[in-house]
């Protein structure tokens, strides 16, 4: 099956997810599974596996299921389920499709109180007792026509060769739609791999700041202490699940075609195969990539300083079969598609050592991904 067929399949609705190994099309919905209790939902996912008529169940985990008016993760088990090999190079003879210019975009917060939240969030991290906490921004943008979220997929996944790029059904009929880095969590047979993501630059059209940007990178210690924190809870999480666990000491140097991270490979060896991909996601979610440590006092920090709710923005998309295996991406560098108009979101890791402006300019770059794909202007969101 050819991987450029499943995405002109795409239609709204449906769950797709893209990676350098293969492509996945889950369409309609035989079973919908939805719960704010996400390790008793992979209980119910494994026994609707069990008869379903497809081999997967696949969908959303938000950032907070116990968030205000509760936010559900939601999983279907697909009516039918087509896979395909990574989708490049067949996607490259697409043509790129059209998304229109927004009539109105809006700040949620305005760039300049992000700003003075990070500051804050600075300030509150030592009074706290906190290591990290990621604080976010969104950009509301409206449309005269309608949006649609397969043109924005299309184009995602022609953009980004590599990475998890995904659609996924919303409650309401909302789309969230996207192209992540990070690798939450993936389990084939006894094996789980998870590659957290923390320490960002951006990329450059320039090919000489474009080097020195990631050579800063690896050399900031700024951007080394985040991600410590990272890898450390992430190692921790997966250490009682794993008879073995494998966890570098130093972060390498990773890109996107918008952004420079530093990421860690974590490897292990499963110790208990009831233990599925859907459990592990839900044990490691969510991580100081996209909360912060201590988590509980993270998040409600979070809380505090966000003027939005994260909603899917900041939780995991991903798949689970009836053997347990399947793999789940953190949803960053994405956005939730209404009928007319939808909503971009960019956060970033602040430590005791980070700059105010630095952190706004970060979330500015990290809304390229979705930008490019869009079809934007380079550079027309960074005024916002
Ligand atoms: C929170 C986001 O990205 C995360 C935060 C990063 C950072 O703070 O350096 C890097 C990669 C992601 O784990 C986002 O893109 O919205």
């Amino acid at each position: 099956m050819d991987a450029a067929r499943l995405l002109e399949d795409y239609a709204r609705g449906d769950f797709f997810l893209a990676t350098a190994h293969r492509t996945i099309l889950g369409s309609g919905a035989a079973t919908e599974l939805t719960g704010t209790d996400e390790a008793r939902l992979a209980e119910r996912v494994r026994r609707a596996l069990g008869d379903a008529p497809t081999p997967i169940a696949a969908g959303v985990l938000p950032f907070d299921s116990a968030a205000d008016g509760g936010t559900p993760a939601r999983l279907v088990i697909p009516e039918g389920v087509r896979f395909a090999g990574r989708p490049h190079p067949a996607v490259d003879r697409l043509p790129r499709r059209h998304v229109g210019l927004p009539e109105r975009v809006t700040p949620v917060p305005e760039g300049r109180r992000h700003a003075e939240a990070v500051a804050d969030a600075v300030r509150r991290l030592g009074e706290r007792g906190l290591r990290k906490v990621v604080l976010a921004r969104a950009l509301d943008l409206e449309f005269a026509e309608p949006v649609r979220p397969e043109a924005i997929l299309h184009n995602l996944v022609k953009d980004n060769d590599r990475g998890y790029t995904f659609a996924a059904g919303l409650p309401g009929g909302r789309t969230l739609v996207g192209s992540s880095p990070e690798l939450l969590l993936s389990r084939q047979g006894d094996r789980v791999v998870s590659h957290p993501h923390a320490g960002s630059m951006p990329r450059s059209a320039d090919p000489v700041t474009d080097r020195q940007n990631g050579e800063a990178l690896l050399a900031s210690r700024k951007d080394h202490i985040e991600h410590a924190v990272l890898a450390e809870a992430v190692a921790e999480a997966l250490r009682p699940f794993c008879r073995k666990l494998d966890a570098p000491e130093k972060p390498e140097l990773v890109s996107t075609p918008t952004m420079w991270h530093l990421g860690t490979t974590i490897t292990g060896e499963l110790a208990d195969r009831d233990v599925t991909a859907l459990h592990l996601a839900a044990a490691l979610h969510p991580t100081p990539a996209i909360c912060g440590t201590p988590t509980e006092s993270a998040r409600e920090l979070v809380t505090e300083l966000e003027p939005f709710e994260r909603g899917y923005y900041a939780g995991a998309v991903g798949w689970v079969d009836a053997e347990g295996d399947g793999e789940w991406a953190v949803t960053i560098r994405c956005a939730e598609v209404a009928e007319r108009s939808l909503r971009l979101y960019a956060g970033g890791g602040i430590v005791p050592e980070s700059d105010p402006g630095a952190e706004l300019d970060e979330t500015s770059a990290k809304f390229a991904t979705l930008a490019e794909a869009m079809g934007l202007p380079r550079g027309w969101l960074a005024e916002f």
